[in-house]
């Protein structure tokens, strides 16, 4: 472990009530007495009662870092006004928390078509490289980007690979791997997608090829690359093809076609379960609601299968030709987004225990240190009820390691970088927002709290959980 590093439990400057030094992860919390809240064992029944001006902080101090940065001037923060209404007219705790990708097809690929599907909640817009023209496929992402620009939107961009070329894995590499896909990816870097989505993927090498050559080509690049699951080669490799790319996608209608059908739904749950250990995004695509092509409801066993997609918290629920070719796109995103909803809600209500064995992720030990510390968060949030975690993340890292406990509050995930804003767009239960801000976590929360304020997304005395992977701490607070 790095000498640098030391424990700390400090008092934020800014609250008014003292509180004693306290040691690390035993957060002494003023409570009237009559509430049993601080019990863990109660405080999962009933409500905290948090005192006024509640401020706890729990840090692991790089000691060099012991005095916060001067404060840099700042812009205001980037949201879309779908998220906004949403707080503002239901709270934190009703927003979704499973994510949306849509298929962008002829029937949907107008401007006014895909702001519609943004406006009804789609998160990722997908193309799919199998079909149309890359000038098509071109014009579809400039129309998302416009979109994002002009109206604060964070959809992303996720270009599927038509697959059937791409053999990276018995090629020597990108220069002397075939024709049409490689043209596909380079066309991706250029209009720079946010996932590339590859088909077919065999190996982890396939993975690992790819990424070491969008590195390559534009080494500033963010590009995340999505495994699909969809052949039996990719079964046989599952961990470790996992563990090389950025997230999964079970494709369910090439992966029902390799594997006797039944098998699909044990594949599908290993898929979802294998990402959460790894911490990587993971979709549920194909046939969800396919009667919807042709028909403005679904079927009941469609919803039945869609409910458990969002039972098994997968990050990402997937529209094919419902919403690139159906007779009802817009129609098909609500049922995704009232079935995930209700469900989430009843998950919660049911208090499920949550029985999922998370390993360590990281390798080193600052790093692993802080993934304890969203670990910590996310059961503080949960044992508390905090209204919502804020977690302000500079690579993303911190947000996906809070995503991946499952909290059952939602998590602001502020970052400076529109690209990952975008990225974390696809994770279980982030709301990302675009906001600069400086090493200094009080003076950030505070403007934080009167952007948001202002804007009627919080109120005064909702309860957040803090994070920050700048100064590493956490804190609890009532929003003044
Ligand atoms: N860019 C496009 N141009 C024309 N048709 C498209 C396009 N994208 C999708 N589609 C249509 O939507 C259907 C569903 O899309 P998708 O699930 O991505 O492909 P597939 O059916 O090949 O797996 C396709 O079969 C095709 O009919
Ligand atoms: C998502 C899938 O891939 P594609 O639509 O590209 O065939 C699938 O096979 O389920
Ligand atoms: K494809
Ligand atoms: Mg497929």
């Amino acid at each position: 472990m790095s000498g640098s590093f030391r424990f700390s439990a400090s008092l934020s400057p800014l609250q008014s009530r003292e509180f004693p030094r306290m040691p690390f992860l035993k957060p002494h919390i003023h409570v009237p007495n009559h509430v049993p809240a601080l019990n863990p064992m109660t405080a999962a029944h009933s409500r905290v009662v948090l005192p006024e001006n509640l401020k706890v902080k729990l840090s692991a101090l790089p000691i060099t870092m012991a005095s916060p940065a001067a404060m840099t001037e700042v812009e205001g923060l980037d949201v879309d006004m779908v998220t906004e209404a949403e707080l503002k007219e239901n709270g934190f705790r009703s927003t979704r928390r499973t994510k949306i990708v849509c298929t962008i097809g002829p029937r949907t690929c107008e401007f006014e078509q895909i702001e519609a599907l943004a406006v009804g909640g789609m998160n990722v817009a997908r193309v799919n490289m199998c079909h149309g023209t890359r000038e098509w496929h071109r014009d579809v992402i400039r129309r998302v980007r416009q979109l994002n620009e002009e109206k604060g939107f964070a959809v992303a961009v996720m270009m599927d690979t038509e697959g059937s070329e791409i053999h990276m894995d018995d090629l020597n590499g990108a220069e002397s791997a075939k024709a049409e896909d490689w043209l596909d990816i380079d066309f991706g870097i250029a209009e720079g997608v946010d996932f590339i989505a590859v088909s077919f993927v065999k190996s982890a090498e396939v993975i690992k090829t790819l990424k070491s050559y969008i590195t390559a080509q534009s080494p500033e690049s963010r590009i995340a690359v999505i495994a699909k699951i969809e052949s039996i080669d990719s079964l046989e490799n599952l961990e470790e093809i996992i563990q090389a790319s950025d997230g999964a996608m079970v494709a369910r209608g090439d992966l029902g076609a390799q594997i006797p059908l039944e098998q699909v739904p044990s594949v599908q749950q290993k898929v979802v379960q294998l990402c959460r250990q790894l911490n990587k995004p993971v979709i549920v695509a194909s046939q969800l609601l396919e009667s919807m092509i042709e028909y403005p409801i679904p079927t009941r066993a469609e919803v039945a299968d869609v409910s458990e997609a969002v039972g098994q918290q997968a990050d990402g629920l997937m529209l094919s030709s419902e919403s690139a070719m159906g007779l009802y796109p817009e129609k098909a995103l609500a049922v995704l987004r009232s079935v995930s909803l209700r469900i989430e809600r009843q998950r919660r209500e049911e208090k499920h225990l949550d029985t999922a064995d998370l390993p360590i992720v990281s390798s080193s030990m600052p790093a692993i240190i802080f993934e304890e510390i969203c670990n910590t968060a996310s059961r503080m949030a949960k044992k508390l009820e905090a209204d919502a975690i804020f977690v302000y993340t500079k690579t993303g890292q911190s947000a996906s390691l809070l995503s991946r406990n499952r909290p059952d509050c939602p998590v602001f995930a502020f970052t400076p970088t529109t690209s990952i804003r975008r990225c974390l767009n696809l994770r279980w239960g982030l709301i990302p927002f675009r906001l600069d801000f400086s090493d200094d976590v009080d003076s950030n929360l505070n403007r934080t709290f009167s952007l948001l304020k202002a804007r009627g997304m919080i109120n005064s005395g909702d309860f957040i959980i803090v994070v920050s992977d700048v100064m590493q701490s956490i804190q609890a607070i009532k929003v003044p």
